[in-house]
This record gives structure tokens, C-alpha cells and sequence, in this order.
């Protein structure tokens, strides 16, 4: 903390304050994130562990994080300070003059790099509006926020269940779904819905009407002048059902608008994708790998020749046995094979597509184990006690509060805190470029079913 002087706090939002620094020795300003941690130790090693991995991510198109430490109990994230301000800002100072087209989709296409870096890395955004897109000095957008709902989850801080921000929640979320990729381009739909008329696609004057719309995915067309592909892409961004939206891998390679928004992504982004496209490298990322497959070669042939290499402690001197498959298939596995339904993906995606009729009488699907969704209206009741206004937050469901859909972390603070640990452990795979031809489309971890939370809490009073 002493390495920075505080000039400025420039808001306050679900998560903590926001804090305007500068770095003392280098005069560059920052923005200062302050979390507030857990008591308990052991539930502060994930969010740690998750703003760690946070730190490491760095794109043209995200808002970069400098550091993270502790500090009187709060977990610090230091991250770029993008002078633009937020989008929501920019949009609404525009009142009613429209974005050029260009305007639209340069930055679009630079939310949407921004996204796929993190996809990429199994990291979901979860609070994506245009409140959490920043723009820098040089006029690109950047995505911020990114992943603080992740460590907020994590840590189970506060016993806070993660919603998001009900203007720009898929309706997956209002149907008690897991939370995945998609839901992302759903959010991203809405903030280029916004660039492209500068309105909110679902307006609404009561929560019920707002889900209502969402869940139906019903909003007022584009304006004719904006071109086809635009029209074409917002269709796809708001289908209903995930499976049916593109990934942003998509929209940026394989959809109708990619060509038009791959004029507009910075050249670093373009030259980095098609390295990965071909699987060409540049010069210096060959020069590693040269230098990398040498060491390797060297160590196998010391190793075959008998050199007296340090053992590893997974190491043994005799030649490795391989790993090879049982004659007979296990017994437990034949037991679990026995029990198991015999489940096609047809009859799965027919059991997927009848979410919404609970079950069918048959035997089959008894055994089969589907979706119950919970009805809207269960959720409309409890959301008639929130008010609209509130729908454009980031939204955490706080346990035993008098007022469960507010509860700004900021007014809590914990109070037995220990200093910051950095040798905590990252899931390095996490950080490893996925294959090429691999599509985005994953879900959380482990999803929160927040419409029973919702509904825990209010039985308790
Ligand atoms: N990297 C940044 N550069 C410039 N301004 C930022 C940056 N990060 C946040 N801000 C500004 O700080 C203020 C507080 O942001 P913060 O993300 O904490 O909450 P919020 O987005 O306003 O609310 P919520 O997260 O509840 O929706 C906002 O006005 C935001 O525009």
C-alpha cells in the first residue's frame, strides 16, 4: 500500500471501492480494487488463489491488473487506469447523436477478443455491461471486471451468492441454469445492442415485465440504416437457449459479421490468432521452442546413456513400465455399466428440448436424469419486493440481510485477517492455450442454484 499514493476514490460498487492511485516511484495512476476478505482462513486461499490467476492474464482488450496484495484485511487488485472512463458513461453522453457503424464494430471487436482471451482460459466474465468496458487513452475499449464475481464465488466470502446484473442476465440465469460462455455473449449482445441505438434492449418498467422479456428474448429490432450482418448477429447473440448463440471464438472466425469485425481488431490480436490458425510461430516464440526441444534431447540422452541425472521424485532408475489396460475390465466398472440407463444423444437432446414439461411417464426417463426448471413466477413473487432501479447493478444475494438482493460488500469488513501469502498455487493448466479447433462452451464449476438461495432467505423471515 505504501508504494501508492491515494489520490482519489472514483466509485464505489457491489464489490468494494474503487480507488484512484499513483504508483510513487513511476508517477502512473492506477485504479485500486478493495475486496473485503473472509475471517475464516481457509475460504480466503480460493479467492487468493483465483486473483492470482486473474493477474496473470494480460490482453490489448482487458483491462490489465498490475498486482495483488493485502492490506488490513482487504484484497487489493491494482489494475490499469483507463482514463476514458466507462461505455455506459460514453453512451449515455451521446444522448441521441448514433455511433458511427465503424465506431460499433471496432469496438465490438475488441470486446469481443477481450472475451475470447478469457474464455480461452476458462474464465468467465459474469458482469459484462457497458458499465465494465473502459476506454483507454488511444479510444480501444477494454473489458474490466472480468472475474471478480470468480473470487467473490470462490472464497464464498460473506456467504454472498453471485447474480449479476439483471439488465444484462441471460435468460438461462433467470431459469436456474448453470452460468457458461454463452451467458457471456448474451451480455455482450446487450452492450452492442446499446452501442448500435443506444437504449437497453429489454427496457421495462417492472422486474416482472424485465425476465418476462429476457426469457422470451423479445426487444425492439435495430434501426434499418445499420447493416445486415449487425441485424443478423444481434438475432443470434439474444436466442433464448445457449446452444443456439455463437461462442465469441465464433463470431471473431466463422460467423457473417467476422469479416467485418476482423478489419477492426488490433494487428497484434490478428497476428497472434493466425500464428494459432496455422501453427505458425513468430520468430522469437520458434527461437524458444528451438532452444526448449534442445534442452529436452539432451536430458533423453544422458538419460538413455546412463548419465547420473538428479532423480526426480516421480523418477525411477529402472526403465519406465507402461501403463497398460487390465485384460478383464475392472469389476466396479462392469457393476457401474450394469447400473447405468443407456442413454443416446438423441434421446438426450429430446430429454434437453422437453425441459420445460418436468417428466414424461416413461421408464426410460425416470432414469434419466433432466432439468426441472423452477417456474418464473416462483422467482416474480420474490422479485416484487426489489425495486427496477436496482436492475442495473451487479447484484449479490447476502444471507441473513433484512434487504437480501442488496448488499454492497463494502460495508462489511473482516477482521481476522492474516498477511498475503504469495506462494499461492495457480491451477496451471488454466493458463495453457486450448487447441484451435476447440469451441468455447463451458459452464462454471460449480453453479450456484440462486433461486433457492432467493428463497431460503426469504422463508427465513
Ligand atoms: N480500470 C478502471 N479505470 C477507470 N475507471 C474505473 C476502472 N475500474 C472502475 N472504474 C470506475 O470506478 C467506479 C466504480 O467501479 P466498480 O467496478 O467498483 O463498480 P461499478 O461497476 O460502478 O458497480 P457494480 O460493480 O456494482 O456494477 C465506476 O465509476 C467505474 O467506471
Amino acid at each position: 500500500m505504501e508504494k501508492y499514493s491515494h489520490l482519489r476514490v472514483i466509485g464505489e460498487g457491489s464489490f468494494g471501492r474503487a480507488v484512484l492511485v499513483q504508483c510513487k516511484s513511476t508517477q502512473e495512476k492506477y485504479v485500486l480494487k478493495e475486496i473485503q476478505l473472509p475471517k475464516n482462513q481457509s475460504k480466503q486461499q480460493s479467492s487468493r488463489k483465483e486473483a492470482v490467476l486473474l493477474s496473470t492474464m494480460k490482453h490489448p482488450s482487458i483491462v490489465a491488473f498490475r498486482e495483488v496484495f493485502e492490506a488490513d484485511g482487504l484484497l487489493c487488485i491494482v489494475m490499469e487506469y483507463c482514463s476514458g472512463g466507462d461505455l455506459l458513461h460514453k453512451i449515455q453522453l451521446q444522448k441521441s447523436s448514433q455511433f458511427t457503424v465503424d465506431n460499433i464494430l471496432k469496438w465490438f471487436a475488441q470486446m469481443c477478443a477481450g472475451a475470447k482471451y478469457i474464455h480461452d482460459k476458462r474464465v468467465l466474465h459474469r458482469d459484462l455491461k457497458s458499465k465494465n468496458v473502459f476506454l483507454a487513452d488511444d479510444g480501444s475499449v477494454k473489458l474490466g471486471d472480468f472475474g471478480s464475481a470468480c473470487i467473490l464465488n470462490s472464497s464464498k466470502a460473506y456467504a454472498y451468492t453471485y447474480v449479476g446484473t439483471p439488465y444484462y442476465v441471460a435468460p438461462e440465469i433467470w431459469d436456474n441454469k448453470p452460468y457458461n460462455n454463452k451467458s457471456d455473449v448474451w451480455s455482450l449482445g446487450c452492450v452492442l445492442y446499446e452501442l448500435c441505438t443506444l437504449r437497453h434492449p429489454f427496457q421495462a418498467s417492472s422486474w416482472k415485465s424485465l425476465i418476462l422479456k429476457v426469457c422470451r428474448g423479445a426487444y425492439p429490432p435495430l434501426p434499418n440504416h445499420l447493416p445486415y450482418e449487425l441485424h443478423y448477429l444481434i438475432k443470434h447473440m439474444f436466442k433464448t437457449n445457449p446452444k443456439d448463440r455463437p461462442s465469441v471464438h465464433t463470431i471473431l472466425t466463422s460467423h457473417r459479421v467476422s469479416r467485418l469485425l476482423r478489419t477492426h481488431l488490433p494487428s497484434q490480436v490478428l497476428k497472434t490468432e493466425e500464428a494459432k490458425r496455422t501453427g505458425r510461430w513468430n520468430r522469437e516464440e520458434g527461437r524458444k521452442v528451438a532452444n526448449f526441444l534442445g534442452e529436452k534431447s539432451l536430458i533423453k540422452t544422458s538419460t538413455i546413456e546412463g548419465g547420473d541425472l538428479p532423480k526426480s521424485s516421480c523418477e525411477s532408475t529402472e526403465p519406465a513400465l507402461r501403463k497398460q489396460w487390465a485384460t478383464e475390465p475392472r469389476s466396479t466398472v462392469l457393476q457401474m455399466l450394469a447400473n447405468a440407463s443407456l442413454v443416446s444423444s438423441d434421446s438426450m437432446a429430446a430429454a434437453l428440448q422437453s425441459s420445460s414439461t418436468h417428466e414424461s411417464d416413461s421408464e426410460a426417463s425416470k432414469q434419466r436424469k433432466q432439468w426441472v426448471r423452477d417456474p418464473p413466477e416462483k422467482l416474480l413473487g420474490l422479485l416484487e419486493k426489489a425495486q427496477l432501479n436496482k436492475a442495473f447493478s451487479t447484484f449479490l444475494i447476502h444471507r441473513g440481510d433484512d434487504n437480501p438482493l442488496v448488499g454492497p460488500l463494502s460495508q462489511q469488513r473482516g477482521d481476522d485477517t492474516d498477511g498475503f501469502k504469495p506462494e499461492v498455487l495457480v491451477d496451471e493448466s488454466r493458463l495453457q492455450p486450448r487447441s484451435d479447433d476447440e469451441d468455447t462452451d463451458f459452464e462454471e464449476d460449480s453453479p450456484c442454484d440462486w433461486v433457492d438461495e432467493i428463497e431460503k432467505i426469504f422463508s427465513e423471515h
